[in-house]
């Protein structure tokens, strides 16, 4: 079953767009891909990547996300659809200021780490070789490379090639990152680095493109989100807008003899309260949450412990695709 696209973002939900929005970094018109084995692999995806966004493109394997992101570079041709980089229709003319990790970068397996960076570079004819050797360094030094950058690049494990090839997009400073799958292959700690890499980049005004398909991991730096199934965009929009799209609950926990007060000032405010021993548990719905533990207080209720349960993205995507998050062919 696949379930309708929900877009959320007013400048893609428009009917007839005429060229680049430009507030948008990345943004994409009924984009399409077919495969020769006539494998619909992108399916008329209206992108819109918001300029100082971390967009957290997210999917589960072989949802299309790679073939979305190779078209917008221009690395493959789509079967129809537009694409605007940077708001150029041609990405080649944008590419030096757009730092991408996408499979299979060119590393040369017989040069070290730092040696290959250096050969990207100077095939770059608008990086400065003058700076070349410090911006290395400094590329190197973020990834947590720095200690392996004199390895041929073929003994460096999976992690250390993803990591050289975020130093890779790093040589320069770029407008716009494009990061497709960059935790593949590390491990929590690298992971956890590829997080705080990206929110300094962000921080620095850098907008960032980023796809995976572990929930997860990306969700918590990303302002926006894309969600991927079957080559379709289900949703699209800012972070706030799963929180739209789910059912969030509060979770009370009262001391003994407080348990039908409380609930009696849950009800008051609209809530449909259910009790379990100290517990009491409700759909929020449209009440803003600080108001309950204000309202129990005030009724003398002895309250132990309040949260606000979030619907997560994963509960989100089975909600609207009615399948789990996993490989869907
Ligand atoms: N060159 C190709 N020829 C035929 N089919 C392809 C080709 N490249 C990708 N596909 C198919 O297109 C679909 C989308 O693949 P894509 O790599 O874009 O997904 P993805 O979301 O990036 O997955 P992953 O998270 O595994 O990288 C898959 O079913 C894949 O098998």
């Amino acid at each position: 079953m696949t379930a309708p696209a929900v877009t959320v973002d007013p400048a893609s939900a428009s009917g007839d767009l005429p060229g680049a929005d430009a507030g948008s970094a990345v943004q994409t018109r009924a984009l399409t891909k077919r495969f020769r084995s006539g494998q619909v692999a992108v399916d008329g995806i209206d992108l819109s990547v918001p300029r100082g966004a971390v967009y957290g493109f997210l999917g589960p394997n072989g949802s299309g996300k790679t073939t979305t992101i190779r078209m917008v570079l221009g690395l493959v041709r789509p079967t129809s659809g537009t694409s605007w980089l940077l708001g150029s229709p041609e990405p080649a003319t944008v590419l030096s200021r757009v730092g991408a990790l996408v499979e299979g970068p060119g590393f040369h397996p017989y040069l070290t780490g730092r040696a290959n960076l250096l050969r990207l570079d100077a095939a770059d004819a608008t990086a400065d070789p003058r700076t070349a050797a410090r911006r290395a360094s400094e590329a190197l030094e973020r990834v947590g490379l720095l200690a392996a950058e004199g390895k041929p690049y073929r003994q460096y494990s999976l992690g250390m090639k993803q990591r050289l090839g975020l130093a890779a997009a790093l040589l320069r400073p770029r407008e716009l990152l494009v990061l497709d799958e960059p935790t593949n292959g590390l491990d929590p700690q690298g992971t956890r680095e590829v997080r705080l890499l990206i929110r300094e980049l962000a921080q620095a005004g850098t907008t960032v493109l980023v796809s995976s398909h572990l929930l997860g991991e990306i969700e918590q730096v990303c302002t926006h989100l894309g969600i991927m199934s079957r080559g379709r965009l289900l949703l699209q929009g800012p972070r706030s807008v799963l929180d739209q799209r789910g059912v969030t609950r509060v979770m009370v926990t009262v001391a003994p003899g407080h348990v039908a007060t409380a609930a009696g000032v849950l009800r008051v405010l609209g809530l449909d309260v259910s009790a379990e021993d100290h517990a009491l548990n409700a759909e929020l719905g449209a009440l803003e949450p600080a108001r309950i533990p204000a309202a129990l207080v005030h009724a003398g209720v002895d309250v132990v412990g309040f949260e606000v349960r979030r619907p997560s993205l994963e509960q989100v995507f089975v909600d609207l695709t009615g399948e789990g998050f996993d490989v869907a062919r």
